[in-house]
């Protein structure tokens, strides 16, 4: 990929997808990060060699793709900031916050930009991301192609034709890795009270929770086949699941993700303004 990226904002989502995109061979010169403080860009500059800038005027106006990964409370201010330098240079701009859509961004920006919007999620950082991605109508299918490789070199790409989609995206994989710490966390709090050392439960629960993924991933089987294939008539499992069900786990988990994306489109309202 030889093209120029740059990330303004370089906080936990932005590190997370230049560090996977440098582990899967991206020049790190080729990528640019910009935040305020100096402070936070020289442990990035050192850890993985890439360029910063607190300027992200100077930034933008040297990139093929514009990666906008600051908060979307901010999103407005730099956008404005950045209007005249995209509208030069007309990068391919691809937005990363959660709940703000493409349209808004683009008025922000000045109008008429290519744009992807992207729910990518922090596993990206090892190669395991998952991201939804939304193109608008200006995207070339070179800048889409580019979109796809950018985001395949830290994880797995899905394409939706209905931006409004990504907010179920966001419910689905953009937050769901800390669904997934959640588990663990109690599962390892679990096994304590069962009499286990701390780090010896922490181990056992992520090493399941790595192998259940990896099965359900490789199978032939859907996760309803897996889950009963470790269910032995009368036996432990069956009792531990029966708890869950009887717990509602499934609607708790349901509706957790009903207000994930609720929240997506609040935050898109309140900052909009529509
Ligand atoms: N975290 C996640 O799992 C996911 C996050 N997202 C989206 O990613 C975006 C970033 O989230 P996250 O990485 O968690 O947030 P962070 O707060 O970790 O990162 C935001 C970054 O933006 C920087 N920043 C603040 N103001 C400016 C500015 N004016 N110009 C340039 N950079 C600035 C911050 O610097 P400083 O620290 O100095 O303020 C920080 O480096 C959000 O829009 C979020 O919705 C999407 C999917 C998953
Ligand atoms: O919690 C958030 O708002 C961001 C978006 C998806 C994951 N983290």
């Amino acid at each position: 990929m030889a093209n120029k990226i740059t990330f303004i904002g370089a906080g936990n989502m932005a590190s997370a997808i230049i560090g996977g995109l440098i582990d899967s061979g991206v020049t790190p010169s080729d990528i640019t990060a910009t935040a305020p403080r100096e402070s936070e860009l020289e442990s990035l500059r050192s850890r993985l060699g890439i360029t910063t800038q607190t300027d992200n005027n100077a930034a933008a106006s040297q990139a093929d793709v514009v990666v906008l990964a600051v908060k979307p409370q901010i999103m407005r201010e730099v956008c404005e900031d950045l209007s005249d330098t995209i509208g030069k240079h007309k990068p391919l701009v691809m937005s990363i916050a959660a709940g703000l859509d493409a349209a808004t961004i683009d008025q922000w920006l000045g109008g008429d930009n290519a744009m992807v919007r992207c729910m990518p999620n922090t596993p990206s950082l090892v190669g395991r991301g998952a991201s939804g991605l939304y193109a608008n109508a200006r995207v070339s299918d070179d800048q889409r192609a580019l979109a796809t490789q950018l985001m395949e070199a830290v994880g797995i790409v899905e394409w939706v034709d209905e931006e409004p989609l990504l907010d179920a995206v966001t419910a689905v994989s953009g937050s769901a890795p800390a669904y997934f710490f959640l588990m663990l966390e109690a599962m390892e709090d679990a096994g304590v009270t069962l009499g286990l050392p701390a780090d010896t439960a922490r181990r056992l629960a992520i090493q399941t929770a790595l192998g259940a993924a990896t099965m359900a991933q490789q199978s032939d089987k859907d996760p309803a086949t897996l889950k009963q294939n470790v269910m032995s008539p009368g036996g432990t499992t069956e009792r531990a699941i029966q708890h869950m069900e009887d717990a509602k786990l499934r609607t708790t988990i349901a509706d957790a993700m009903q207000a994930c994306a609720k929240r997506a489109q609040a935050m898109s309202r309140e900052l909009s303004g529509h």
